[in-house]
C-alpha cells in the first residue's frame, strides 16, 4: 500500500497541509512540537468560532439558547471563547460551575444537568444564580427543595425526562435509553412533576430530555420531541405550565466519514414539528447543549514515534501518547484519524499506532497505512473533545500540554503537568518503632 495523505483532515481548513506539512492556521506543527514538546493537543481558535457560527445561524429569529456542553472540553481558553460569543454552559458538577464563573460567563445562562448532584454543589449553583437544575429523580427533587429552602432562595428546575429513544449511536454514548440511568422514564414524569410543583424550594420552569451523543440522523430527536411535547400537553392539562424545552441529544462530527448534520436543519425540523401541532414554535425557548459538535474538531493530538516495531502479528509505531492523554479508542473502541504531520514519499505498511503504557488496550489507531520512521510526527485528529478532558495520570505520567493556536500566534493553554506535581499531594506513614 502506498501513503494516502489526500484525504481532507477532518479540521479543515483550520488544519491543512501546506508545503507538505500539516499546519494548524497558520503555525507548522513541528514548530509547536519543537517548542512545547509532545504529546501535545492543539486547538484551533477560528475552528471554535466557526462551530459556534453554524449554532448562531441557527438561532437567527429562534427563541432558543445554547448552552455549551462544557464536558466535552474545559480549558478555560475555550470557555472563555464561547462566553465572549454570548455562549450559555450545560455543567455537570461543581467544578465545573467553578470553571464557568472562572471566566466571566453569565450564570443565568448555564443548565446544571447530572444524575447525582450533591448538596454543595446545588448550593453553590443557586448562590450563582443559574438558569435552571435538570433534576433526575425524586429523591434529587426533594434534596434540591431543602437545599433551596435553607438558602431562602427558590432553585428554577426541569425534570429531565427518558424518551426510551434509540439515538442510533454507540451503545455506550446513548442516554435516553430505558436501560440507562439516566432521567425520569416519560410514563413516571406526570408524578415527578406533581411532586417538584409541592414542593416549597422549587419552580418548575421546563422539560428535559437528552438521548444521547454523536447523532447524525434528525428522527431520533423528533421521536423525542414528540415524547415531550404530549408531556407538556399533559402537563397544561394538570396547570403546570412549562416556559421551556432543553432537547439533549449532541449533533455528531466527522471522525472518518460521517456526515454532520447542521444545527440549522436540526432546529428547523424541530420548529416544523411543533408548528405542526398548531403551536407557535417560538412561544417556548428551546435550549440545546452541544459539546462535541462545537469543538471536537477544533483540535489535534500531536504525538511522536518513539519506536517501531514489528512482530510475528504485524507492525507497531509505539508513540508518546497513550490511553491516558486519549482514551476513546480504548473505551469505545472509536476511530480516530492518524496524519503524518509531514508525510513521506513510498511503501505504507499497516501500523497499529500504540502508546507505552502497560495495557494491550492502550492503543490509538489499528491497522494505519502511514510510511514511518523513527523520530515523525503524527496527528491523531478530532482531538477537541472528550480527550483532554478524559485524561489521567495513569502509569504516572502527567497530563500534556495544551495550545491554542490563533492564525500565526499560538498561545500555551494549559501548561504540561510534571512528575512533581503529580506526587505533592501525596504523603507516607511515620517509620514504625
Ligand atoms: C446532559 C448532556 N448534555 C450535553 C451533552 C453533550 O453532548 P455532545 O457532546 O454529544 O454534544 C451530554 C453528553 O452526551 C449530556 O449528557
Ligand atoms: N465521552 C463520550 C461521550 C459522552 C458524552 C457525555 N454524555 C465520547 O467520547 O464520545
Amino acid at each position: 500500500m502506498t501513503n494516502a495523505v489526500s484525504a481532507t483532515p477532518a479540521g479543515a481548513p483550520w488544519f491543512s497541509y501546506r508545503q507538505g506539512v500539516l499546519h494548524a492556521g497558520d503555525v507548522a506543527l513541528p514548530k509547536l512540537a519543537e517548542a512545547l514538546g509532545t504529546p501535545l493537543y492543539v486547538y484551533s481558535r477560528a475552528a471554535l468560532r466557526a462551530a459556534w457560527q453554524g449554532y448562531q445561524r441557527a438561532l437567527e429569529g429562534r427563541n432558543a439558547l445554547v448552552c455549551y456542553g462544557m464536558k466535552a472540553n474545559s480549558n478555560l481558553a475555550v470557555l472563555k471563547e464561547f462566553a465572549r460569543l454570548g455562549a450559555g454552559f450545560d455543567i455537570v458538577s461543581g467544578g465545573e460551575l467553578a470553571r464557568v464563573l472562572a471566566v466571566g460567563a453569565d450564570p443565568g445562562k448555564v443548565v446544571f444537568s447530572g444524575v447525582g448532584k450533591q448538596a454543595w454543589e446545588m448550593r453553590a449553583a443557586l448562590e450563582a444564580g443559574v438558569l435552571c437544575f435538570n433534576v433526575e429523580s425524586q429523591a434529587e427533587l426533594r434534596r434540591l427543595s431543602e437545599v433551596a429552602v435553607e438558602l431562602g432562595r427558590t432553585a428554577p428546575v426541569s425534570l429531565r425526562v427518558n424518551p426510551d429513544v434509540d439515538p442510533k449511536t454507540h451503545p455506550y454514548i446513548s442516554t435516553g435509553l430505558k436501560e440507562n440511568k439516566f432521567g425520569i422514564a416519560i410514563a413516571d414524569a406526570p408524578e415527578a412533576y406533581r411532586l417538584a410543583r409541592s414542593l416549597p424550594g422549587l419552580a418548575v420552569v421546563g422539560v428535559d430530555c437528552h438521548i444521547g451523543s454523536q447523532i447524525t440522523e434528525i428522527s431520533p430527536y423528533l421521536d423525542a420531541l414528540d415524547k415531550v411535547l404530549d408531556l407538556v400537553e399533559h402537563l397544561a392539562a394538570d396547570g403546570i405550565e412549562i416556559r421551556h424545552l432543553d432537547l439533549g441529544g449532541g449533533l455528531g462530527i466527522r471522525y472518518s466519514d460521517e456526515i454532520p448534520l447542521a444545527p440549522a436543519d436540526l432546529l428547523e425540523a424541530v420548529h416544523e414539528r411543533i408548528r405542526a401541532r398548531g403551536i407557535d414554535p417560538n412561544a417556548r425557548r428551546i435550549i440545546l447543549e452541544p459539546g462535541r459538535s462545537l469543538v471536537g474538531n477544533a483540535g489535534i493530538l500531536l504525538t511522536r514515534v518513539e519506536y517501531l516495531k514489528a512482530a510475528e502479528a504485524g507492525r507497531f509505531a509505539i508513540v508518546d501518547a497513550a490511553m491516558n492523554d486519549l482514551l476513546r479508542p480504548t473505551l469505545y473502541e472509536a476511530w480516530h484519524g492518524v496524519l503524518p504531520v509531514v508525510p513521506r514519499e513510498g511503501e505504507a505498511p499497516t501500523y497499529d499506532i500504540v502508546g507505552p503504557i502497560c495495557e494491550s488496550g492502550d492503543w490509538l489507531a489499528r491497522g494505519r497505512p502511514l510510511s514511518l520512521e523513527q523520530g515523525d510526527l503524527l496527528a491523531v485528529e478530532s482531538a477537541g473533545a472528550y480527550a483532554m478532558v478524559m485524561a489521567s495520570q495513569y502509569n504516572t505520567r502527567p497530563r500534556a500540554a495544551e495550545v491554542m493556536v490563533d492564525g500565526e500566534r499560538w498561545y500555551v493553554v494549559r501548561e504540561r503537568e510534571t512528575v512533581a506535581a503529580l506526587m505533592a499531594g501525596e504523603s507516607v506513614l511515620p517509620d514504625r518503632r
